[in-house]
């Protein structure tokens, strides 16, 4: 681990963000602790995406109160974000996986060679001396999520990995998450995929108009979730 502060938990308080004067999301309480994946799901638009990004840090909070265990400094230092679209800088493989050390002091050599050791991981060991950019969409997915765990972080946001992707690469990142998980990175990802959400989640948050109306353990929520949006939501219904 990069930090041996334990991040967690972080504490949202009635949070709110607001966007050109447009209210998105809460306001929200919640707390995020212990180990696992938590699988954010909801209709299009419901705020999951604000959800995550506020958690991480990308958006500001409008209203409210967001706090880490530690300071934001050290907790921004133990956690990662992977986009829906990642970007991929014009470097090669190695290098793109290699950034986030740099950035953070590790010399070159031994940046590059914890990157080898995750672009294997992730599938991608023949590849480190390719462009990054010319990558198909789930070589790249698999790139951004070896970026995001070559710091091994403590906290690590997704948003939609698997969004445009096939069956194989689809599984082939849920592996990597559950071996993350393993690891003792605390997972928390959105997801259009209810089957995906099943097979990843511990804990579910559901989000509906800019709420999380939910919180439940997986089991639990699939079994009957408590909310009448929810209970739509699962069934395919269009929610309203
Ligand atoms: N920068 C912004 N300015 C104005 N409105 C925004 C901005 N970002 C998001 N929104 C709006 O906030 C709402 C929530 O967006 P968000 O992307 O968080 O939802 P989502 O649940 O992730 O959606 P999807 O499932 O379609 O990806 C949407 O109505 C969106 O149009």
């Amino acid at each position: 681990m990069v930090n041996e502060h334990n991040i967690l938990p972080l504490t949202l308080r009635e949070i709110t963000v607001k966007r050109r004067g447009k209210h998105i999301l809460g306001p929200v309480s919640l707390t995020l602790q212990g180990k696992g994946i938590s699988v954010v799901v909801g209709p299009n638009g419901s705020g999951k995406t604000t959800l995550l990004r506020a958690m991480h840090g990308l958006d500001r909070i409008s209203a409210g109160h967001k706090a880490w265990a530690v300071s934001d400094a050290q907790a921004h230092a133990a956690q990662s974000f992977v986009f829906q679209a990642p970007i991929m800088m014009r470097r090669t493989v190695r290098d793109n996986i290699a950034y986030p050390l740099v950035l953070r002091g590790v010399n070159r050599r031994d940046a590059r060679a914890a990157a080898d050791v995750w672009a294997a991981r992730v599938g991608l060991g023949s590849a480190v001396l390719r462009a990054a950019t010319v990558l198909s969409g789930g070589e790249k997915q698999k790139l951004a999520l070896a970026r995001a765990l070559v710091t091994a972080p403590q906290v690590l946001f997704l948003d939609e990995p698997c969004a445009n992707l096939d069956g194989h690469a689809t599984q082939e990142i849920e592996a990597i998450l559950h071996a993350a998980c393993a690891d003792g990175t605390r997972v928390v990802m959105s997801t259009h995929d209810l089957g995906q959400a099943r097979r990843l989640a511990d804990e579910v948050l559901f989000v509906h108009a800019g709420q999380v109306v939910e919180i439940l353990p997986a089991a639990v929520f699939f079994a009957g979730p408590a909310s009448a949006q929810a209970a739509a939501f699962l069934n395919g219904d269009l929610v309203l």
